[in-house]
């Protein structure tokens, strides 16, 4: 990229002059930076996928059922297979007694006929045997195995499931564009299949960065702190429906970030950074990632979230196009290299800020929708209510607040408060915790009152 700023193993080594110079980024919207991750990020091609990871996955096939289902007439109870005639006149005054010629458990392939004045024992899911038209359940008889006693007459088809009531072989189970949650892969596993044609799961590599960082349980010394956001942050793309891959902290290094980025990029669909992203001396996502031009970084009117980049990670270019794999900017700078296409796209990055409440807002405000849409579903956004506020908070001008709450319910009405003590401070990372939703501010309000009426995303 001619006049970029080109990045450096050093941590600190980039060109701030540079980047002093480069013309101010104009600050978004949430809507305009929502649009613009929503129309970078695209509905996993469809693959074939087993029933067993399916799972809220959106199905990109109709299912047709195999055969009929039920597949045979059989028993809905535990009881007797009867001819209803013989025993239409039984009753605890007038007891019944059969010969029980065959005893059908679930699964048997036993057709033995019913001939007039016979019975056989047969449990729930057994097929029914040819001549009987009824069965009695075990608590009408006396339980009988080589005869039995029947004291209550069924009524006509009485515990008979038939076969194809449920669906016939060739009805359409499942619709393509369907979310598989559990009763519809039970539908498809009913059908007969056992591998479906699904969008994917897209998979995402967590990564904070920050030399501060270090595992929870660890000991700190003065001027570390754990590392929640990775943990925040796979556990949020799980939850969305994607496949987190957590790598966990890295050192505010620019090397060690973009040969992790790098090689991270051939098998993962995202890519969510926390931190480095602001204005800081030792801001590296940013070094790293603003050279490529493929990531844009600026200000989004929001709170917190305020300082977001987002884009994709340049693939090296198809060889066989004739040109340079060159993903970090570091590999080739000869200029006579032919551009290629890239063999696939890279992932898509977001790099959200560092602070953990910015980078779950980030999250829920532009992560979760773009995972959603990977995933195919239709259904992007959270679910919003209106709420009373109940404990009132101030908003900065200029900028869409999303403030984490605890809801609660007062009879009829629904009512919100801060969730952390300091209230909209984007470290409150232990307050956080207690949230179960974000109160939506518009950019004009600064003031938000107890009994005002606010939008809530409910989180959970
Ligand atoms: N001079 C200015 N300073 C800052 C501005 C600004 O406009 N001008 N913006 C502030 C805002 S708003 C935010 S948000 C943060 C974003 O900063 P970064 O994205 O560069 O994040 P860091 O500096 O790396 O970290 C910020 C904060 O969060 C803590 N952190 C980072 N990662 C984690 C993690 N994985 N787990 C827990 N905590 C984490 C970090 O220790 C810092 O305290 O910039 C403001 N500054
Ligand atoms: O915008 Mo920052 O995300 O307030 O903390």
């Amino acid at each position: 990229m001619p006049g970029a700023p080109r990045p450096t193993g050093d941590t600190h080594g980039h060109d701030r002059a540079a980047d002093a110079c480069a013309p101010p980024v104009s600050a978004r919207t949430v809507a305009e930076q929502l649009a613009a991750v929503l129309a970078e990020c695209h509905v996993l091609a469809p693959t074939q996928v087993s029933l067993d990871d399916v799972r809220g996955l959106v199905l990109a096939e109709d299912i047709h059922s195999a055969t009929a289902t039920p597949p045979f007439d059989n028993s809905a109870m535990d009881g007797y297979a009867v001819r209803r005639a013989d025993v239409l006149l039984a009753s605890p005054t007038n007891p019944i007694t059969l010969p029980v010629i065959a005893d059908l458990a679930a699964g048997t392939a036993e057709n033995p006929f019913i001939e007039p004045g016979r019975t056989a024992r047969i449990m729930t899911g057994a097929p029914l045997p040819d001549g009987a038209d009824a069965i009695v359940p075990i608590e009408g008889t006396d339980q009988g195995t080589e005869w039995v006693t029947i004291t209550v007459a069924p009524k006509e088809h009485a515990h008979i499931r038939r076969a194809g009531e449920d669906a016939h072989a060739g009805d359409t189970v499942l619709h393509a564009g369907s979310v598989l949650w559990p009763t519809r892969i039970a539908a498809a596993a009913s059908a007969g299949t056992s591998v479906v044609l699904a969008h994917p799961a897209p998979r995402v590599a967590v990564i904070s960065t920050g030399s501060e960082l270090v595992t929870p349980g660890d000991s700190t010394r003065r001027g570390q702190i754990p590392d929640s956001n990775s943990f925040l942050l796979a556990a949020a793309v799980a939850e969305a429906g994607g496949i987190p891959i957590r790598v966990g902290a890295v050192p505010d290094d620019e090397r060690t970030l973009r040969e992790l980025l790098s090689s991270l990029a051939e098998t993962v669909d995202a890519i969510v950074l926390s931190g480095g992203v602001s204005v800081g001396a030792y801001d590296v996502v940013k070094a790293v990632l603003a050279p490529l031009g493929t990531v844009r970084f600026g200000p989004v009117k929001m709170q917190p979230g305020k300082p977001q980049g987002f884009g994709r990670w340049p693939m090296p270019a198809d060889s066989a196009n004739g040109s340079a794999p060159d993903p970090a900017g570091e590999l080739n700078d000869d200029p006579s290299a032919t551009p290629g296409r890239p063999a696939r796209p890279g992932p898509v990055i977001f790099a959200l800020p560092g602070n953990p409440v910015s980078a779950y807002v980030s999250f829920e405000v532009f992560v979760r929708p773009a995972l959603r849409r990977m995933l195919g579903r239709t259904d992007l956004h959270r679910p919003t209510i209106t709420a009373t506020v109940d404990r009132g908070w101030r908003s900065p001008p200029g900028r869409a607040q999303y403030m984490p709450v605890i809801i609660d319910r007062d009879g009829e009405r629904t009512l919100v408060r801060p969730a952390a003590a300091g209230g909209s401070g984007s470290h409150l990372v232990a307050g956080l915790g207690q949230a179960t939703g974000l109160a939506i501010v518009s950019e004009s309000s600064t003031q938000i009152s107890d009994g005002d009426l606010v939008t809530v995303m409910l989180t959970s």
